[in-house]
């Protein structure tokens, strides 16, 4: 009988921050080294871009989405039949990928109820730090506390905290910037990174392959219940966070997109972190009578307002579909497997999704 406790890494970090470039660049470890990883992402919107991206490029993972909510407010509830549901896939590990405005401490209570205990277990939180933009958090977003300690909470939880985008700050940002969490991690594990290029250990230490496991189980006649983990050479703060095994409930799949084509908001919670964060949807028309910078223009028009966009539009040569994405201030085109409709998703405070589409409809009359 099968009795391993399934490890959970958490990544989390602010909208836009890389942690998908991170979760992308852990499978591909995981494909090439025979690692089993199912994964949970989870958008505050209804569509799941990054799912699509994930999707696209990895095989053979198990992959599911929460949408239009975050998992440590809102959507707390499907965490641990989500889990379950994972954990009956028997991978080697899960990994979550949070939304940019989650906090991750909550996710490792989750894990503290009775329903998971004994199937899955936190492995480690890493973070991921947009080192561009990390410094001005505060200014931003001073009128939203919340998301404020939200943000600080992503770095105090973390095992470890990767600086990354270290190829667009100055030595003296960098310094100021590992400060910063050092003030607010001392113990963590803290790695510069351009594009999440980091050792795969600071993930998969001490997680071990379920053949090796069971190989282990059969050989010494006991249980490999508590799986073996040992300590991560970078240094890694457990301290301050359930130590148990952790599960997650029912999740709703991927959202097919709906045909409307034009908005959607997600509702704000008045509980939850990411509090005056709305997210806007919008599926125009196959060829948007509009040029690739006027689209650009209407993104970046909202100032500091809209946090993050992405999606897929036409500009590619052709009009092939492209992704988009802004992250902070930075517009990034890139070459796209994805052939459905063109959508884009923009995530800010205060959006107003009505204005933000009629914007749009103006905009795009032919
Ligand atoms: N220049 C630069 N761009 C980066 C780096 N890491 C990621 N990016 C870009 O930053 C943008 C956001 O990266 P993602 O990995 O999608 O960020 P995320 O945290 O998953 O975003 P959300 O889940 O939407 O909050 C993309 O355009 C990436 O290509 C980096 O180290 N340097």
């Amino acid at each position: 009988m099968e009795q391993s406790v399934i490890p959970v890494i958490v990544l989390s970090g602010f909208l836009g921050s890389g942690k998908t470039t991170l979760l992308l660049r852990l499978l591909k470890h995981a494909n090439e080294n025979g690692l089993r990883v199912s994964v949970l992402m989870n958008e505050v919107g209804k569509v799941d871009v990054d799912g699509v991206l994930v999707s696209s490029s990895t095989a053979n993972q198990i992959i599911e989405s929460i949408t239009e909510g975050c998992l440590c407010c809102t959507k707390k509830s499907e965490l641990a039949s989500c889990l379950e549901r994972l954990a009956l896939q028997r991978p080697d590990v899960i990994v979550i990928e949070l939304t940019g405005v989650a906090n991750p401490e909550e996710i490792a209570e989750a894990m503290t109820e009775p329903a998971v205990i004994g199937k899955v277990a936190l492995h480690r939180i890493i973070t991921v730090l947009d080192a561009e933009h990390a410094l001005d958090y505060n200014s931003i977003f001073s009128s939203d506390r919340e998301l404020i300690r939200t943000l600080r909470r992503q770095i105090e939880v973390a095992d470890a905290v990767i600086a990354n985008k270290a190829d667009l700050i100055s030595d003296r940002t960098k310094v100021k910037v590992e400060q910063m969490v050092r003030e607010r991690n001392p113990g963590c594990a803290l790695v510069p990174a351009i594009r999440c290029d980091v050792p795969p250990d600071l993930a998969f230490a001490g997680i071990v392959r379920l053949s090796v496991k069971q190989l282990a189980f059969s050989r010494m006649g006991t249980p490999t219940s508590e799986r073996s983990s040992p300590p991560l050479k970078l240094s890694l703060k457990s301290a301050g966070r359930p130590q148990q095994e952790a599960i997650l409930v029912n999740s709703q799949p991927a959202q097919a997109q709906t045909n409307q084509s034009v908005s959607s908001s997600s509702q704000p919670d008045s509980s939850g972190s990411y509090s005056r964060v709305r997210t806007v949807a919008i599926y125009p028309e196959a060829s948007p009578p509009l040029s690739r910078r006027h689209f650009e223009d209407f993104i970046t028009g909202r100032g500091n307002r809209c946090l993050r966009a992405k999606g897929y539009m036409p500009f590619g040569t052709g009009g092939k579909l492209m992704l988009f994405q802004l992250a902070g201030r930075r517009v990034e085109w890139s070459p796209a497997n994805y052939e459905g409709r063109p959508y884009f998703v923009m995530i800010g405070i205060d959006l107003n999704a009505a204005q933000i589409e009629q914007e749009w409809r103006k905009l795009t009359k032919s």
